[in-house]
């Protein structure tokens, strides 16, 4: 198991998940999402991402990794239902690689002291 999580696991999650759009909700976790909306899918989001928090500060490692993999998911399915692709990420990492985001921020500053 040495498979990277970009352009591998996160896209075949990715696909599964856009396959079951206008599934059974009674058979499919996803296509019940889908079907609950963008305020739901959004909502599990944020309850996730506070879930992994939790464990992180508790220092469980193993649950934290559990919660990971469930904030993963559901924002994978957010994406798919706001019609966002996994490129669209990856190239806006690609474009952030080699920027330190300290110099980003400063840049930021400047610009809007600079009314930009
Ligand atoms: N990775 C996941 C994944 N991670 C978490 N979950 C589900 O997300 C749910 C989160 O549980 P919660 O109790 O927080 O959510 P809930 O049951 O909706 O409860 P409420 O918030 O609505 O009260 C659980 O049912 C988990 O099983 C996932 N369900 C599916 N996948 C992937 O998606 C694929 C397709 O799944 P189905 O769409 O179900 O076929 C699967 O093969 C997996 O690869």
């Amino acid at each position: 198991m040495s498979e990277k999580l970009d352009g591998t696991v996160l896209d075949c999650l990715f696909r599964t998940i856009e396959g079951r759009r206008g599934g059974d909700p009674n058979g499919s976790h996803t296509a019940r999402l889908f079907a609950k909306g963008t305020a739901k899918i959004a909502q599990k989001v944020g309850e996730e991402a506070v879930e992994a928090i939790i464990e992180a500060m508790r220092g469980d490692n193993p649950a934290l990794v559990a919660e990971s993999s469930d904030l993963l998911y559901h924002l994978l399915v957010l994406w798919a239902d706001r019609g966002v692709r996994p490129d669209d990420v990856w190239a806006k990492l690609k474009e952030r690689e080699g920027i330190s985001g300290i110099a980003e921020k400063a840049a930021r500053r400047e610009a809007k002291l600079a009314g930009k």
